[in-house]
């Protein structure tokens, strides 16, 4: 699924109308009847449209004519300058007067009689505004708005509820609270913000028959992941396949107090399908893990030539789980890098080591993937977590743009990207939020990459497959913890398999 802004949605529509001959007023019906398929006619009987005086309200104008013709009880009620009506919406306002389809203009007057309609309805359809809110809603608008919110059974949004911001997500002074959102060909930018979940209601994009080759010319380069992406990445196991064939890889992890990050990431890349997995890590830990990591090796980080060795042989290597966050970690890391060529993937300690030290990340370019949450990106960038929290695509992208890096922000709707594409995940919920779950991606990230996949593809398909197993074990489990999901990792890549 396609991500974009509002002027994406501008760049899109011109280009259509002027490039591609497709007239606006085509666009618009077919929105209307994309829009219409989702309007649950089958349960309900009385609606009332709300329409602005742009587009949106196009589309609400020629929902109205769809709903009647459907033999709908329809109200239609129009805010705004009518002399201001755009030329599509204009065109669909006098098929409804021809028509003889009654609509009403607010006014200060009548608002206690659109308030009664919107209580006898059964769902209000709010085309007020879509992508062209450009400015703090006031006066008649912000009491219609208010007026829908407090009398409404159910509201249906066009494009964007109104009163959202479609790029960046701010609620201009009031918003429409909408129990569906149907947009149309972006599911809008604006929506990945946290604080307007509470608004969309169920988003669903709907296509309005612009071909895939055009969408694909002016798209941002930002999608929801989806799960054809990760089947079309998961190689399959053939009969003349060899260990070798899916990777050597190596992960330095854990401390004192800290083996367990180093069991849970080893053993992730071992369920992954790694062809062969070691764990480096100190003596002591070694001397824990060994018995119990059985399918992994382990190797003394102190045994500098064996270390050597192995790192300029690795397809991938996994760094920074419970190694603590010292001057020897970084020392480390800077070792792992200087002498290995394979992808990197730096988590946890690794991160927070690298604080004031990046430049590491400047002389490896392209081959490091970061996972950091909120925590970690806001020491590596010296932004609030709340300003990442509220601008998390911007940051990242400008973080892996400016390192050359694969940045995965994690969090909810964890942001991938080579600052290029950017994907945001789909999959997970709060009940992984537990220690060890950070450690399990990491393992399988570094697995993937080992794998021969691309370092982007092995952060996207990871982030996918981890929240994906997650979610599943959440509908039988309270709590769903690292091992939980490890098992799981076998079952999950044979149904990806293609
Ligand atoms: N390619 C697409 O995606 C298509 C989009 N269509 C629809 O067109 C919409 C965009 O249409 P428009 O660009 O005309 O924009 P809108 O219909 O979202 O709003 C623009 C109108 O609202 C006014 N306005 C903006 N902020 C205001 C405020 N705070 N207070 C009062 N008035 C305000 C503007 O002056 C203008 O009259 C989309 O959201 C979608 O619903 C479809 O009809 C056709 C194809
Ligand atoms: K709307």
């Amino acid at each position: 699924m396609r991500i974009g802004t509002s002027n994406s949605t501008k760049i899109l529509d011109s280009a259509c109308v002027n490039e591609y001959k497709i007239p606006l007023i085509v666009m618009m019906e077919n929105a209307v009847l994309s829009a219409f398929k989702h309007m649950d006619i089958e349960n309900n009987q009385r609606y009332v449209i709300v329409s602005g005086v742009g587009n949106n309200g196009g589309d609400g104008l020629g929902l109205a004519r769809q709903l009647t013709a459907h033999g709908k009880e329809v109200e239609v009620f129009i805010v705004g300058k009518i002399e201001k009506m755009s030329e599509c919406s204009k065109i669909n306002y006098n098929i409804l007067k021809a028509m003889n389809i009654p609509t009403n203009i607010v006014d200060e007057e009548n608002l206690e009689y659109l308030k009664c309609s919107v209580k006898k309805s059964d769902i209000v359809v709010d085309c007020i505004f879509g992508t062209g809110l450009e400015r703090e809603i006031k006066g008649i608008f912000y009491n219609v708005i208010d007026i829908i919110n407090q009398n409404k059974n159910k509201t249906y949004s066009i494009d964007v509820p109104s009163g959202i911001n479609a790029t960046n997500g701010d609620v201009l002074g009031i918003c429409i609270d909408a129990d569906k959102t149907i947009s149309f060909e972006f599911y809008k930018r604006g929506f990945l913000k946290y604080d307007v979940k509470q608004y969309i209601g169920e988003v669903i994009v709907e296509h309005i028959g612009i071909p895939e080759y055009i969408l694909e010319k002016y798209d941002d380069r930002e999608y929801i992941t989806n799960l054809d992406l990760v089947k079309n990445n998961i190689k399959e196991k053939n009969k003349f396949s060899f260990k070798s064939d899916f990777g050597k890889v190596a992960l330095f992890a854990g401390s004192r107090g800290f083996t367990g990050a180093a069991y849970i990431s080893t053993q992730s890349a071992v369920k992954c399908g790694s062809g062969l997995t070691t764990l480096v890590c100190e003596k002591y830990v070694q001397d824990i893990l060994s018995t119990k990591l059985c399918e992994a090796m382990t190797l003394d980080i102190q045994n500098k030539e064996k270390v050597k060795k192995l790192i300029s042989e690795c397809d991938a290597i996994g760094f920074g789980c419970g190694m603590g966050d010292t001057e020897d970690t970084y020392t480390k890391l800077k070792y792992v890098l200087e002498n290995s060529k394979c992808p990197v993937v730096i988590d946890a300690d690794g991160l927070n080591c690298l604080k004031n030290k990046k430049d590491l990340l400047e002389k490896h370019p392209n081959r490091i993937i970061i996972t950091p949450h909120l925590g970690e990106m806001a020491r590596l960038t010296g932004y609030s977590i709340s300003h990442i929290r509220d601008n998390k695509v911007d940051v990242a992208k400008e973080f892996a743009q400016k390192y050359k890096t694969i940045v995965l922000l994690k969090g909810y709707e964890t942001v991938i990207t080579d600052g290029n594409y950017t994907y945001i995940n789909p999959t997970g919920n709060s009940s992984m939020a537990n220690g060890g779950m950070g450690d399990t991606l990491l393992g399988i990230i570094t697995s993937f990459a080992g794998q021969g996949m691309t370092n982007l593809m092995s952060a996207v398909c990871g982030a996918y497959i981890h929240g994906y197993i997650g979610e599943n074990l959440s509908k039988d489990l309270y709590t769903v913890n690292a091992s939980d999901v490890i098992a799981q990792i076998p079952f999950v890549m044979k149904e990806f398999v293609k």
